[in-house]
């Protein structure tokens, strides 16, 4: 079974006014369908990635270079999309371009099989995945940015409210805020907050490598016997390990092990605990099982990433979390922020207490929605890139959109 083509869809969905320590949100968020067609049968496999320009151009520098590959040759994909990109790419983009096709290579085998995605991936260990509300603390409204229900969260008590709302509709147990926003004795009273408003729910936060060695551990003292973990306080290996050693709870990255060989020098240094996960990023779903035996093998814990993302993504972490033992953690989703927009048809992916039952149709079991991924790759096509001026507001420009190429 050939590759025949690859379709590249750009799309652009709504994003609300979160926080991060970088800044807020765009109102846009950029990703990209792939729809990857095959010679015989007119079988169609589906991927998700990130739509920012350079992605797509990746994308379309590989595109040639995989067609006529069977389907079921996922390792000479992956050289061909090596070769293809050349020098000078960096190895996480390479292995994001890569792991979008691998997902709808592995779709379309599965729909060839008749069996679900996770079954190829060894067989699913649960029946649904546990993902954790992920909060955010969050502006009401922003130029630029489409409204939405759920309101701001800029203090403990806002965020406390959030946390409500998101467990209310999704069962949510575990509950991780992005912190690195605030100064950390209000993200430590949010934390409090939440402990007195959801006694048994693990708790996270992760101010993504916003705070100092001297910060985090204060921070870690604060919340001892509170975290399930704390992700990502510091940068680098030496400063992670610092903490570390101090602290009472398990340190969690995604950021200072990104790559295999970054996982060696943090282990030496006692710098994390436990690996945040990402097919995106890791390479595929067959590579990021084999994070998961590394972690086995080393004793690391084993958790998931996300970004913002659609169903085509969920669905593929629900396979990959549902055939990987040791992914205890529940995993990160930012889907509940962005589902109103999803370009898969609503019904297979649904939260249940708090997990994704692993759907159960052939390859992802998911089904494009051809008029809301019309709707969002006009929506792209329109809109052009959001981004943020000197003053801290929201404008969009086109300088790396070429309305000659609205769709490859
Ligand atoms: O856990 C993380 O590092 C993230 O989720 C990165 C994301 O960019 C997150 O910070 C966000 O969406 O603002």
């Amino acid at each position: 079974m050939r590759i025949r083509d690859l379709e590249i869809t750009p799309i652009a969905f709504a994003d609300p006014p979160l926080l991060n320590s970088w800044g807020v949100h765009e109102p846009l968020a950029l990703r990209c369908v792939l729809q990857l067609h095959t010679e015989e049968e007119g079988l169609v496999g589906l991927g998700e990635c990130p739509g920012d320009r350079p992605a797509l151009d990746r994308l379309r520098a590989v595109r040639s270079a995989i067609r006529g590959l069977s389907v079921y040759a996922t390792s000479r994909i992956e050289r061909a999309v090596q070769e293809a990109l050349g020098e000078g790419i960096r190895p996480i983009d390479r292995r994001s371009t890569f792991s979008a096709i691998e997902v709808a290579c592995l779709d379309v085998q599965g729909k060839l099989a008749g069996q679900p995605v996770s079954e190829l991936l060894g067989g699913a260990v649960r029946d649904a995945v546990p993902y954790s509300a992920y909060l955010f603390y969050k502006w009401a409204g922003h130029p630029g940015q489409q409204p939405d229900d759920w309101g701001a969260a800029l203090d403990p008590a806002g965020i406390v409210e959030q946390a409500r709302q998101l467990i209310d509709r999704y069962g949510f147990a575990s509950i991780k805020l992005k912190g690195g926003v605030f100064p950390p004795d209000e993200e430590i009273a949010a934390i409090h907050a939440l402990r007195e408003a959801f006694p048994g729910h693990p708790l996270r936060i992760d101010p993504n490598t916003a705070w100092t060695v001297p910060t985090s551990a204060s921070v870690a003292a604060a919340l001892d016997g509170v975290l399930e973990y704390l992700e990502d306080p510091v940068a680098g290996v030496a400063e992670m390990a610092e903490v570390a050693r101090g602290a009472g709870m398990p340190l969690a990255t995604n950021m200072c092990v990104v790559s295999f060989d970054t996982i060696a020098p943090a282990v030496s240094a006692g710098a994390v605990q436990v690996v945040l996960s990402d097919h995106h990023y890791w390479g595929g779903l067959a590579r990021t099982r084999q994070l998961g035996a590394v972690c086995e093998t080393l004793g690391l814990g084993l958790s998931m990433h996300s970004n913002s993302h659609l169903g085509i993504s969920l669905a593929a972490m629900t396979h990959l979390a549902a055939a990987t033992p040791n992914l205890t953690y529940a995993c990160d989703t930012h889907y509940p922020w962005n589902a109103a927009d999803d370009v898969v048809v609503p019904g297979v992916l649904r939260f249940e207490n708090g997990s994704v039952p692993v759907p159960t149709g052939p390859g992802l079991g998911v089904t494009l929605d051809h008029d809301v991924l019309d709707r969002l790759h006009r929506q792209y096509a329109d809109s052009g890139r959001q981004v943020r001026d000197d003053t801290g507001y929201l404008r969009t420009v086109q300088p790396d959109f070429d309305p000659r190429l609205p769709r490859w």
